[in-house]
């Protein structure tokens, strides 16, 4: 008996052994790297805020495509431009990881868009994108969705300006109310006024989550467990605080949706997923198997989560830019005085403009709020550069390096929006500017968000220069283009004097 005992336990150990070694043994021909289980938090090492920065620098060390390993689990750190595209551009790299963090907002449950896959997240993004653009999305009623908000910033931003006693204002969060605004008029027919304290509360949820992440893997992501042994230290506590106010707000506003939905009189974006949900229930139509009311709160969740901050943020890096660049921010406003002669700005004018639209490209190359896109994951075993990416291992595409690359940017580092500019004086759409991703897994707002970045832009310009503060403050609220960390990249508020030009005619 306890020969056959000893037998079986000596086996099953052998087992898990085999099993353990084969999850955590380096494959043949994995990528170069740091050595070790633990060869991820080299990363750290670098001592860069920025993960980005962290493997750009690592990239110089081991070429564009890193292997490192957290015990069992196999990552990728891809850079270089031409890596990037070959990595976007590979459908069996178009996987999401699992994410803790994320899929708290719906119950522990993987819905929405951003951090799905698979035939579920090919439906819910399919629906995403074709009815944003029955709510407005590229149509001209948008254009006026965007310059009512504008209108509002500015007016707000004047009587900022008439209220400081020595013409510094702080710049934190400017433009966040207002981008928010443009996607919830679409998603749910409302806006927020500025100062709601809803709105206030909602924001700072959002921002603490996109910073309680830097894009890698965070404790609680790795061993999700330790929430219940310590839900203060591991950050668990804090998570919920975050999710849940958003949480309920998008619940209170689907539940009201419900109750006043008229078929075939869709307001927004909310009434057209409800009106499917209607369908399937009284219908029992199979094509719509996959909708569910989860999967809509997972959907604007993730819609208020990767179109705010990274527009707003966009924005946000455009004044710095233009504070650090005074001259260009001179070219930008005579352009703009000489085209627009005082009138509000319209998409038409874009070809007319540019300088302007030169400005913003460059402003998107070096002010990247998106550097690591979200993370990837391989869903077979693939290649990338000739190296074997196995199934399962996440990828960290690193869009920040392929704006830095020399092979493609001459003087990476210098803010040159000329170079944006073709030889008869017209303003050339990069294609090898990535900001929106690439492929698959391509920003699903990038026509809203190019709409918006141009109409703000232009109108801030129009009505206020932009400057260095007045009189001495502190080190910390110089104007600075060293990013605050995160899932995102924000800009670190700062106090500018803002100058009213001349009255437009709005
Ligand atoms: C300047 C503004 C924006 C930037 C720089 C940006 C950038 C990006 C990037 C880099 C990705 C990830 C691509 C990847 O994982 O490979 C992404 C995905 C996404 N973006 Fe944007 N984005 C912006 C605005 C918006 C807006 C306004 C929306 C709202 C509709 C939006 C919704 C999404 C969604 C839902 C995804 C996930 C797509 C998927 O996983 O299939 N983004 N965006």
């Amino acid at each position: 008996m306890l020969l056959v005992i000893s037998y079986v336990v000596l086996s099953a150990a052998l087992a898990w052994t085999v099993y353990w070694y084969t999850l955590i043994r380096t494959p043949a021909n994995y990528p170069p790297g740091p050595p070790g289980l633990l060869s991820f938090f080299a990363l750290r090492k670098e001592k860069h805020p920025s993960l980005a920065n962290a493997i750009v620098k690592m990239a110089g060390e081991y070429g564009p495509v890193i292997g490192l390993t957290l015990w069992h689990r196999k990552f990728v750190c891809i850079s270089g431009h031409q890596a990037v595209v070959d990595a976007l551009s590979n459908p069996a790299l178009s996987g999401r990881p699992k994410s803790f963090d994320f899929s708290l907002r719906t119950k522990g449950l993987s819905r929405g868009v951003l951090m799905t896959e698979g035939e579920l997240w090919k439906e819910q993004r399919r629906f995403t994108i074709k009815h944003l653009k029955d709510v407005g999305v590229g149509k001209s009623s948008l254009e006026g969705i965007i310059l009512d908000e504008i209108q509002d910033l500015v007016s707000d931003m004047n009587g900022a300006v008439e209220c400081s006693k020595d013409g510094n204002i702080m710049l934190d969060d400017v433009f966040t109310t207002s981008v928010i605004n443009i996607l919830w008029v679409m998603v749910s027919g409302s806006r927020f006024k500025r100062g709601d304290p809803q709105m206030d509360q909602l924001t700072s949820c959002m921002n603490s989550f996109m910073r309680y992440s830097n894009g890698g893997p965070n404790f609680l992501s790795v061993v999700p467990f330790i929430r219940f042994i310590a839900p203060e230290i591991s950050g668990y506590n804090n998570l919920l605080k975050y999710i849940g106010p958003i949480r309920s707000y998008i619940e209170e506003l689907v539940k009201e949706h419900r109750k006043t939905l008229q078929i075939n009189s869709p307001r927004d974006f909310i009434d057209l997923y409800l009106e499917v949900l209607v369908e399937k229930e009284s219908s029992n139509n199979l094509s719509y198997h996959r909708f569910h009311e989860e999967e809509l709160l997972g959907i604007i969740f993730d819609i208020f989560v990767a179109g705010s901050e990274t527009t707003s943020h966009t924005l946000g890096f455009a004044l710095l830019f233009m504070i650090i660049h005074p001259h260009i921010q001179n070219k930008v406003q005579e352009e703009i005085d000489e085209v627009l002669q005082g009138r509000p700005p319209s998409l038409t004018d874009r070809g007319r403009l540019p300088f302007t639209e030169a400005t913003l490209q460059e402003i998107q190359r070096l002010g990247v709020v998106a550097p690591l896109t979200v993370p990837h994951v391989a869903q077979q075993s693939t290649e990338c550069q000739g190296y074997h990416i196995p199934k399962g291992t996440v990828a960290f595409i690193n869009l920040w390096s392929t704006n830095i690359d020399s092979q493609v940017w001459p003087e990476p580092n210098t803010f040159l929006p000329e170079r944006h500019i073709n030889d008869s004086g017209k303003f050339v759409k990069s294609e090898k500017l990535l900001t929106f991703g690439l492929g698959k897994r391509s920003c699903i707002g990038e026509t809203l968000a190019r709409t918006s970045l141009f109409l703000f832009f232009v109108s801030l310009m129009q009505h206020f220069r932009f400057e260095s503060p007045r009189n001495d403050v502190d080190f910390e609220l110089q104007p600075s283009l060293d990013p605050i960390p995160g899932l995102t990249l924000a800009p670190r508020p700062c106090l500018a004097r803002v100058i009213k030009r001349y009255p437009v005619n709005m």
